[in-house]
């Protein structure tokens, strides 16, 4: 897909991956509607991209992606604001393993509200041009974490879903494509520099053990910058034969796609 003049919708878009993410398509002439649960942040973000990229190319709506109308008017204001939506980002994530609820309606349904929202809002049946869909899962999506799995459940859930909604025959017929982008640790907010030897410790309630097994973790996988992860984001996006692609960014090994293969029928 080329980008100039193409909108997008993206949640958690007020700061970290989901802001480096808007940045990076209208640097390349799109236009973006930023959406997130933090209005302070994002009305912050909202300014610094007008200054630079002017008002008609930039909005925020304030939403909550549990709660399903909260989004879905985002969806509508962001047509009625640019006439189209071509692309939506389900970014909008946390981490906790203090509230399986939260996680999981954030994680997990957050994004599948707003992939069913994007099938009908960009569909050609819908009177839209068709678009893609990009869904933000993790490494933790597809390899077990044993101080996360709450975590790691709510971001399996994303890849297994972004796969099985992809090969739906119907979806091609609307113009749609979906992709799954799984990052390995990157130096955003959510990566608690505490975690590291050279913080001040590890964040209330993590064990040793916990922090131990993340540390080995870290040293094994690196910490992106959050400018290789939107690197692997730009390619989903201009890359128009890949849907269903679920790709990974770590520092170790770059960008690489993985293709899950289905079970046998017979097992
Ligand atoms: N930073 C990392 O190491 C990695 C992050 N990810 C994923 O990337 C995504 C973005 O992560 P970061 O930018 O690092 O985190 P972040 O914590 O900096 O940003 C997440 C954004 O989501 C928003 N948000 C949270 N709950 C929301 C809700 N209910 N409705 C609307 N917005 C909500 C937050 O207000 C925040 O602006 C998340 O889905 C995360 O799981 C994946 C792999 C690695
Ligand atoms: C402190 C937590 C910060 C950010 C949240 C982030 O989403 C959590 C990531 C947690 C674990 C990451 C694990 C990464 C593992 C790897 O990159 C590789 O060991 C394995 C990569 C892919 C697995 C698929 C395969 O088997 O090839």
């Amino acid at each position: 897909m080329k980008l100039k003049g193409k909108v997008a919708l993206i949640s958690g878009g007020a700061r970290g991956l989901g802001r480096a993410y808007a940045e990076a398509i209208l640097k390349a002439s799109g236009k973006v509607c930023l959406c997130d649960i933090d209005s302070e942040e994002g009305f912050k973000t909202l300014n610094k991209f007008q200054k630079t990229f002017g008002n008609d190319n930039v909005m925020f709506v304030k939403c909550d992606v549990t709660d399903h109308n909260s989004f879905e008017n985002v969806f509508k204001q962001a047509k009625r604001k640019f006439g189209a939506l071509d692309i939506v980002v389900n970014n909008a994530g946390l981490l906790t393993e203090d509230n399986v609820r939260k996680t999981m309606m954030v994680n997990s349904i957050g994004v599948i509200e707003g992939t069913q929202l994007a099938t009908h809002y960009l569909s050609k049946e819908s009177g839209g041009q068709g678009g893609v869909v990009v869904n933000i899962s993790s490494t933790a999506g597809l390899t077990p974490v044993f101080y996360m799995p709450i975590y790691v459940a709510s971001k399996y859930s994303i890849v297994g879903y972004t796969r099985s909604v992809a090969q739906n025959p119907a979806n091609k017929e609307r113009g749609m494509r979906y992709t799954c982008l799984c990052p390995a640790f990157t130096d955003t907010t959510m990566f608690d520099k505490k975690w590291s030897d050279e913080g001040e410790g590890p964040p209330p309630g993590v064990s040793e053990e916990e922090k131990k097994g993340a540390l080995h973790l870290i040293e094994a996988t690196g910490v992106n910058t959050v400018e290789e992860v939107v690197k692997g984001f730009m390619l989903l996006l201009e890359v128009d034969d890949n849907n269903g692609a679920v790709m990974t960014v770590t520092k170790k090994h770059g960008i690489q796609y993985r293709h899950g293969k289905p079970l046998s029928h017979k097992l």
